[in-house]
């Protein structure tokens, strides 16, 4: 778990449209992990308990095999329980609609990782990093089907953000055709839904993104080369 890099990469997110039963979740789950991931999201709208208790706890040691981070869309309770059961590879992903960061970051400790959404906005990046943020995420920056009417924002937003000091993490229609650009604009992680689970052969999609950001190394690492080369 120690060695794992969570702040550089693939950020696959489920979707209970694209995978509608245990089997296809945690099957589609341990195939995006096959392919390589920095963090994956159990991001589940519904209101039933039971279920969404059951997939976060088989994902969480799922993820736990991986040495990868599962973090949890919206719920802070969900996100305690899992923690509180040992399993301390488990973060929290707020909106802005989701509660207070700040009260989040203390329930569940300093060691959490917990995201938060800052659409295009630098001043909301601002707050969420005086909250106790681990990583900032904007967008989104391409049309998303997995959802259409979220915010747009630039991806010139994304250099400005560096000043943060915190992980960028990019999300809104990111695919193998864009993925790239958003890199190249200094996101370190790239948010996908549909591009990892909205087809055929999950662990070769995601593979094909990780190659994809391979030839297109994070924003500073070039200027560092330009600087010292
Ligand atoms: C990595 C990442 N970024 C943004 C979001 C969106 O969060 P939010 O605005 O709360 O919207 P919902 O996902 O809850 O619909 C996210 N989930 N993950
Ligand atoms: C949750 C969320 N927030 C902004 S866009 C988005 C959905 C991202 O899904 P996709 O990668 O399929 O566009
Ligand atoms: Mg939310």
């Amino acid at each position: 778990m120690s060695h794992h890099d969570w702040t550089h990469g693939v950020y696959a997110i489920t979707d209970a449209g694209l995978l509608p039963d245990d089997a296809q979740l945690f099957d589609g789950c341990e195939c995006a992990l096959r392919g390589g991931l920095a963090l994956l999201q159990y991001r589940d709208k519904s209101m039933d308990d039971v279920k969404r208790w059951r997939q976060a706890r088989t994902l969480t040691a799922l993820c736990q095999d991986y040495g990868v981070p599962l973090i949890i869309n919206d719920d802070v309770e969900l996100a305690l329980r899992l923690r509180r059961e040992g399993h301390a590879n488990v973060g929290l992903h707020l909106g802005q609609d989701d509660g207070e960061l700040s009260e989040a970051r203390q329930r569940l400790g300093g060691q959490a990782i917990i995201g938060a959404t800052c659409h295009g906005r630098l001043e909301l990046a601002e707050q969420a990093a005086k909250a106790g943020a681990s990583y900032l995420a904007f967008g989104r920056f391409f049309a998303s089907s997995t959802k259409p009417d979220a915010p747009p924002a630039n991806l010139a937003l994304l250099g400005k953000a560096a000043d943060f000091g915190l992980p960028r993490a990019a999300i809104g229609g990111i695919g193998h055709d864009n993925i790239h650009l958003a890199r190249r604009a200094g996101a370190e992680l790239l948010a996908c839904v549909h591009a990892v689970f909205g087809g055929e052969d999950i662990e070769a999609r995601v593979r094909a993104l990780n190659r994809s950001l391979s030839r297109e190394p994070p924003l500073e690492a070039t200027i560092q080369g330009l600087s010292t080369g």
